[in-house]
């Protein structure tokens, strides 16, 4: 490839770094419990402004305005939310975020109303919904990604760029991720609140393992599928189950209602609903009945635990018309999350409506922001006028010197570098590149002042060795003013480095 001039995808190397302008928000306690779907407190008023100045920060904080059209705005802050704005701030596309204030839920999704989060990978230990969403978020505001603590009332997908009506604002994009989630179905009632996470939850499969509900009798309300799923997955936690339904019937499928019928630990409760939970107010200690129309004995079955099975719903109201979605309201998708919009992707629960997990809706909107990045790409649409704007997080960069390390010395040199830039992608794993990295470095002192060093750690910097085209390690790369003019992988004696350099000064 000696002598082949290529340019990069635009992905790694767009413009320089500066630090992120981040639009005031209202203040938010991340862990304020009180701010659950139920919350409806008024609104405080909220202003637009830089949250923290930088001595870097050349951009003005602006808020959404049609004036400009972003190329991604991200709709949703739950785990798939927060997982898109990771991704495409990682990948400079700057992404705007609504992250929703009270419809479907409030900013960081229905974890935010669960305290122990225990099947998150990483967290060995657990960690709490809260705790767990207000690091996401810091993640994606990290790299770039600008919040807004608003909901979305409508979207225009019929003209492009798409248009998202904000509760005070309005903006335009080209691409759209929309990750809102899915509100489970609840009772209503008296003691929910008082109860909620500490007795009664929505979800069997992310509680159920919880020591509160260990060799206690449980009960499960619902009669589809995943209330009946729901029951048998308990049996391995509580000593006996009751599946409260409401009809003369399960709904749910043959299949499922086979296993139930056969497991010895599921008691079926038919024509009863359930009137409200009984406690010491700290723990839920039995389930008050009566007849499915109200009437009929109440009566209260001993249990330490009530799980939801009742369904959720998608919150695609404002989708309506918009595009296409089944007959539960849930967003109809292809591969990478794709809607019948192009240009329009879907993550997390909005479409899921099977697996229903934190860490399945972050892989969604992982894939779905990797599909928005693709294609913006081939729409040609990542770079476009705010391109300058572009942040990734400042790293070390001396610009006196000649050798560096990292991405963001690449980026910086890539762009503002009137000369040749040479670049040894390596691992630290792999042997050649200790054989090479010296050599290297003694070149670079021969050649001070005419040539700019980078080293990029592909295990740090993985996803810019990607966007390389980077293989195998060691791999050299020359840039001379925006244009690879050099791809050199595997190991090269000294003298025909030496040769290389002074054949691109
Ligand atoms: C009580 C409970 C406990 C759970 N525990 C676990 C667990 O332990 N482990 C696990 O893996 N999963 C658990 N889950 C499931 C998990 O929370 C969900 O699968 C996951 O949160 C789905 O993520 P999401 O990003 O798709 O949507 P959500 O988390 O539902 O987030 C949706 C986001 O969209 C926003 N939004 C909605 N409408 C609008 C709008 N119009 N405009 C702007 N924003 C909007 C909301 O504010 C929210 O930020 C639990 C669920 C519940 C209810």
């Amino acid at each position: 490839m000696t002598g082949a001039v290529s340019r990069l995808h635009p992905r790694p190397f767009q413009p320089s770094a500066k630090s992120v302008p981040r639009h005031a928000r209202a203040p938010r306690a991340a862990h304020d419990r009180s701010r659950s779907q139920d919350h409806q407190a008024p609104r405080p008023r909220r202003t637009w402004a830089p949250t923290r100045a930088s001595p870097s920060d050349g951009n003005g904080a602006s808020p959404p305005s049609t004036d400009t059209v972003e190329r991604l705005i991200i709709i949703g802050s739950g785990p798939a939310g927060y997982t898109a704005a990771i991704y495409a701030a990682r990948a400079n596309l700057r992404p705007l975020v609504y992250e929703g204030y009270q419809a479907g839920g409030s900013p960081g999704g229905q974890l935010m109303t669960t305290n122990e989060v225990e099947n998150f990978p990483g967290f060995p230990d657990g960690i709490t919904g809260p705790d767990l969403m207000d690091l996401m978020r810091r993640q994606a505001e990290r790299w770039g990604a600008r919040l807004v603590t608003e909901d979305v009332e409508s979207v225009d997908l019929g003209a492009r760029p798409f248009t998202v009506r904000g509760t005070d604002t309005t903006a335009r994009a080209h691409s759209l991720i929309i990750a809102t989630g899915a509100t489970a179905k609840r009772l209503g009632i008296p003691s929910e609140s008082t109860y909620w996470s500490a007795g009664i939850s929505a979800c069997a499969i992310c509680d159920g393992a919880s020591p509160l509900f260990r060799n206690q009798p449980l009960v499960v309300v619902g009669g589809g599928d995943t209330a009946v799923e729901e029951a048998m997955y308990l049996t391995k936690y509580g000593t006996h189950v009751h599946l409260l339904v409401r009809g003369s019937r399960l709904r749910a499928s043959g299949a499922m209602q086979q296993r139930v019928a056969r497991a010895p630990r599921v008691t079926v409760h038919y024509n009863t609903r359930v009137e409200d939970v009984e406690g010491d107010g700290r723990l839920l200690t039995g389930v008050r009945t009566v007849g499915a129309d109200g009437g009929g004995e109440a009566r209260t079955i001993p249990a330490r635990g009530l799980f939801y099975g009742i369904g959720h719903q998608p919150n695609s109201g404002f989708l309506e018309g918009q595009l296409e979605l089944d007959a539960g309201g849930y967003v109809a998708v292809g591969a990478g999350g794709a809607t019948s919009v192009p240009g329009v992707f879907a993550a997390g629960d909005l479409h899921d409506k099977e697996w229903r997990q934190a860490v399945t809706a972050a892989g969604s909107g992982c894939a779905a922001a990797l599909a928005a990045e693709r294609w913006l790409a081939e729409q040609d649409l990542t770079t476009v006028e705010d391109a300058r704007h572009a942040s990734v997080p400042r790293g070390d960069f001396d610009p006196a010197s000649t050798k560096h390390r990292g991405q963001y010395a690449l980026r910086k040199l890539y762009h503002e570098s009137q000369g040749l830039v040479m670049v040894l992608y390596s691992a630290p794993s792999c042997a050649p590149c200790r054989t090479v990295k010296p050599i290297l470095n003694k070149l670079v002192d021969e050649f001070e002042g005419k040539v700019n060093f980078v080293e990029i750690d592909i295990e740090e910097d993985s996803e810019i060795a990607q966007a390389a085209g980077v293989h195998s390690t060691p791999t050299l790369q020359f840039f001379k003013q925006k244009e690879r003019v050099l791809h050199q992988p595997g190991v090269k004696m000294k003298r025909e480095y030496r040769a290389l350099i002074e054949s691109n000064l």
